[in-house]
């Protein structure tokens, strides 16, 4: 499924109108779609006939408050009791204005949502007052007392705030259209104040939930919680990532009628995608009646040392249960005699280990140029161990191999040590970094990246034109002309082995010819499938890595019956 920038969407929008299709039609679009989705939910799931609906619009004074107006126009004269908060102000834009300005004022209650700059200079005299003036004498009869008109504005403001209480929490809809795409900065504390009140209702975000960037994914504090999010063309970027993503609730795309056409104005940039099953067209490869062992790819591991011996077998496993047609795993004796019990299928390598278990790089060299003239992917890093050997061993690697290296884990901190690694690159190469590791060959801090997903994995994809997967929930996988963006997994896979696995089944993908970036994206979303079978079967809290590599069969059936079933 494609998915855009917000700015992408602007251009959407431009070229639309351009193509005959007005921002003023899309409005009224929109409009029509968020009021079917309104209508829809108070008859068919909370059961309910519209005059016993009260439906609260919080609108912004953008054109994500005009889609309010646009849905509001529609929703009254199907016979429900309609509010209109304006929060911050009223419309700025000519299309929100229109708009406003064709909705029947009497049969609607429209409350200001926003102080008048009179009332804030009331508040602030007010506390100037409290703290200059001596409180008056218990004596002094209330007729008596000076009538200050600072007072009525004050008791104004307190009614105006009663009001918009009552309407909230008397409300079975909420619906938030304070800020769509053009949203910036921090939330107001009023604002923040009203998304607080109103538990009961169903919350509808408009296009993204108040308070999320769209670009990013980030958020500020005080967000809409919504329980659903209809947004409008595609879905912006920030709602496939955290923690955005956690607000949006179930997210509903609405055609708004961009025409297709207008598509091509996106064709010279960057392209995003969700990754689908119908995506995954060409994966897993066919697999004729007739083929053997070496049509399905040969996957070279290089991994693990005698302290980290599971991260060697998890990702040999991986290749092999997502049918990689040979698997060879490279590594010292140790982690063969632990992985030649664990994966029989595989065959074998041993490499010289020094006195700490890791791998020498000398003696490797000659043992691993044969097998990698064989190979038709080649991971590295997986409990490999950071040593001079180690550091060498990825360079010789990734500077002499003809098929596509797949770098993670511990080859990713050896990149670190030295970049070389990347630059004198003779294949293609794909680094799988979590946050700490991204963070690592950037030499910032986790939270300094955390917020900045996209950018920083397209930007080090075009650096080094190389594929990059920066794992975590919502893995992104980009290369230096598009990105894609994963949906499946959970929580119950943040735990060590669970990346080894990842690792193997992306090697496996790709050695069986379905191209770097395609089985990149392959071997993410049936990473997560796998995740999210296991987790169905034994909990997030109890499923363990090697659960992934046994749950590997279901997602394959649930990948092969549901190819066409999308899901948002
Ligand atoms: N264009 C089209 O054809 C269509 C658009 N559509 C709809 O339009 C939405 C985008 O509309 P939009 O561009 O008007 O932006 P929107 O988010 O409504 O508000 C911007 C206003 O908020 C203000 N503001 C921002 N941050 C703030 C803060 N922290 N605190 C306070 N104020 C803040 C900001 O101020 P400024 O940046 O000017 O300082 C500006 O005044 C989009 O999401 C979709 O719903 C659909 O109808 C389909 C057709
Ligand atoms: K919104």
């Amino acid at each position: 499924m494609k998915i855009v920038t917000p700015k992408q969407m602007c251009r959407l929008e431009e070229q639309s109108e351009k193509l005959g299709v007005s921002k003023r039609q899309l409005m009224k679009n929109a409009g029509r779609k968020l009021a079917e989705l309104i209508d829809s939910y108070c008859r068919n799931e909370a059961k309910l006939i519209p005059e016993e609906c009260s439906v609260v619009f919080l609108a912004g004074t953008g054109n994500n408050g005009g889609d309010c107006y646009a849905a509001a126009d529609i929703l009254l004269y199907k016979g429900y009791k309609l509010t209109i908060i304006h929060i911050g102000g009223l419309p700025k834009t000519p299309l929100a204005q229109e708009m406003l300005s064709i909705l029947p004022r009497e049969r609607i209650t429209f409350i200001e949502g926003f102080r008048s700059g009179n009332v804030e200079a009331a508040i602030e005299a007010a506390e100037l007052d409290y703290m200059t003036i001596q409180p008056r004498s218990a004596e002094t009869s209330d007729d008596s007392r000076e009538h200050n008109p600072l007072d009525d504005l004050l008791i104004a403001e307190k009614k105006r705030m009663g009001l918009i209480k009552g309407a909230v929490v008397g409300a079975q809809v909420i619906v938030d259209g304070v800020f769509g795409t053009g949203f910036h900065g921090e939330l107001d504390k009023d604002t923040m104040g009203i998304f607080g009140i109103g538990s009961g209702a169903y919350r509808i975000a408009v296009d993204i939930p108040s308070g999320g960037d769209s670009a990013s994914g980030s958020i500020s504090a005080g967000i809409f919680k919504a329980d659903e999010t209809m947004t409008f063309g595609f879905i912006k970027t920030g709602m496939s990532q955290f923690p955005l993503k956690k607000y949006c609730g179930r997210i509903t795309v609405a055609d708004i009628g961009i025409p297709q056409e207008a598509l091509k104005i996106l064709g010279g940039e960057r392209q995003y995608h969700r990754i689908e099953r119908n995506f995954l067209a060409f994966y897993p490869p066919k697999r004729e009646r007739d083929a053997h062992k070496g049509e399905f790819g040969k996957v070279l591991v290089i991994a693990g040392s005698s302290s980290m011996r599971g991260a060697a077998a998890f990702a040999t496993l991986g290749a092999l249960r997502s049918g990689a047609g040979l698997v060879r795993l490279a590594s010292v004796e140790k982690c063969i005699d632990t992985a030649s019990v664990l994966t029989p299928e595989a065959t074998f390598i041993e490499l010289d280990s020094d006195d700490y278990g890791y791998m020498l790089y000398d003696s490797s060299r000659e043992p691993l140029a044969e097998a990698m003239d064989k190979a038709d992917a080649i991971v590295i890093g997986c409990g490999m161990g950071v040593t001079p050997d180690t550091v060498e061993l990825t360079k010789y690697v990734t500077s002499t191999a003809k098929c596509p290296v797949i770098i993670d884990a511990d080859g990713i901190n050896c990149i670190v040590q030295d970049i070389d690694i990347l630059t004198k690159k003779n294949s293609d190469i794909i680094i799988t970094p979590h946050m700490g590791e991204m963070a690592r060959l950037l030499r910032c801090d986790v939270p300094m990246i955390a917020d900045k997903r996209f950018i920083v994995a397209e930007r080090y994809a075009a650096q080094y034109g190389i594929t990059v997967v920066l794992k975590g929930a919502g893995t992104i996988v980009a290369d230096s002309n598009r990105v894609a963006v994963n949906h499946t997994g959970n929580a119950g896979m943040s735990v060590g082995g669970s990346g080894d696995i990842l690792a193997g089944i992306i090697g496996a993908a790709v050695a069986q010819d379905c191209g770097v970036f395609d089985g990149v994206c392959a071997g993410v979303y049936m990473h997560g499938l796998a995740g999210d079978a296991a987790a169905a079967r034994l909990g997030m809290e109890a499923m363990l890595p090697r659960d992934i590599i046994s749950s590997l069969p279901e997602a394959f059936s649930l990948l092969k019956e549901k190819k066409n079933n999308m899901t948002v």
